[in-house]
């Protein structure tokens, strides 16, 4: 088989939280144009059919649910009701995750650690269980593929609250102990960990910090914030046969900037 037809994911269906826009709205396009169907969950109604739309350009069936997968007990709803409906799916993307309140650890209130854990670590981890304990019975196994951040691996400077790292380290730290435990059935699992990208939540946040996001260029060895378009090629290679001996890797894309 050529380089390019390991790549291809026709016939193969994705199932991507946070897929309206950024980094998961990129990753679900080129997964797509690889030939893979897609779902897509997010909390917006006109961005995710707009990206639908993109979806169906590529020739491919698009399906949109509408809903927080950052409150667990809709989480969970929501993936049963998608595996029943749309089902089963061979690829996972667990892309939705909130930022970080920008409050010192010493001030930050329970309730805004509890809310960040939900939204990056326990929905990585309902919809793993769900979506993800599905492609066991697959016979060609599946991909999960779990969107950290290089703030699992660092601390972010100039920034209060650690929820976000904790959060994130975790979706690493699950990610490796459930590639181990899935490895025989030929279900993968892999986090990537972006660097800067200037989605719309750092966008906000450059808006009220400009010294810190210059600071954070500055700091990028290839001098620049990525291009969330940068995610999608990763993300096929993740999502394909290409990558059948990899699982459990924490995979780095940020410009250089862990390597100072
Ligand atoms: N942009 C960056 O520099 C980096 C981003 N990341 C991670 O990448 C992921 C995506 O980030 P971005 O694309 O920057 O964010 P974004 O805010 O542009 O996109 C997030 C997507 O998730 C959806 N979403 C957010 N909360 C939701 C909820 N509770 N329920 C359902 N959908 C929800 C939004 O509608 C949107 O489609 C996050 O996990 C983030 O932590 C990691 C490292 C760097
Ligand atoms: O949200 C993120 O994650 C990032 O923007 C990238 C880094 O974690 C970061 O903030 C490094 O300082």
């Amino acid at each position: 088989m050529s380089i390019w037809d390991r790549l291809r994911l026709d016939g193969r269906k994705l199932f991507i939280t946070g897929g309206s826009r950024g980094l998961g709205r990129e990753m679900a396009l080129a997964i797509a144009e690889a030939g893979a169907d897609v779902v897509l969950v997010g909390r917006d109604a006109e961005s995710l059919e707009q990206t639908a739309e993109d979806i169906r350009g590529f020739g491919r069936n698009a399906h949109t649910i509408i809903g927080d997968i950052g409150q667990p007990a809709q989480a969970e709803q929501i993936c049963r009701d998608a595996l029943a409906e749309y089902g089963p799916f061979e690829i996972l993307i667990n892309n939705v995750g909130g930022r970080r309140i920008n409050v010192p650890t010493e001030e930050l209130p329970l309730d805004d650690w509890q809310t960040i854990l939900d939204l990056n670590l326990t929905s990585t981890f309902l919809c793993t269980k769900i979506i993800g304990g599905a492609m066991l019975q697959l016979p060609g196994g599946g991909r999960v593929i779990n969107n950290a951040s290089i703030s699992g691996m660092i601390a972010s400077r100039n920034i209060g609250g650690r929820s976000y790292e904790a959060s994130k380290a975790a979706v690493i730290a699950f990610t490796r102990a459930t590639a181990a435990d899935w490895a025989p059935q030929g279900v993968t699992v892999n986090a990537i960990c972006p660097g800067g990208f200037m989605t719309e939540p750092n966008q906000r946040w450059a808006k009220d910090n400009p010294s810190v996001i210059e600071s954070f260029e500055a700091a990028i060895p290839a001098g620049k914030f990525g291009e969330p378009e940068d995610l999608g090629p990763l993300a096929v290679y993740l999502a394909s046969d290409a990558s059948r001996y990899m699982t459990g890797a924490t995979l780095v894309i940020d410009g250089g900037y862990t390597l100072w």
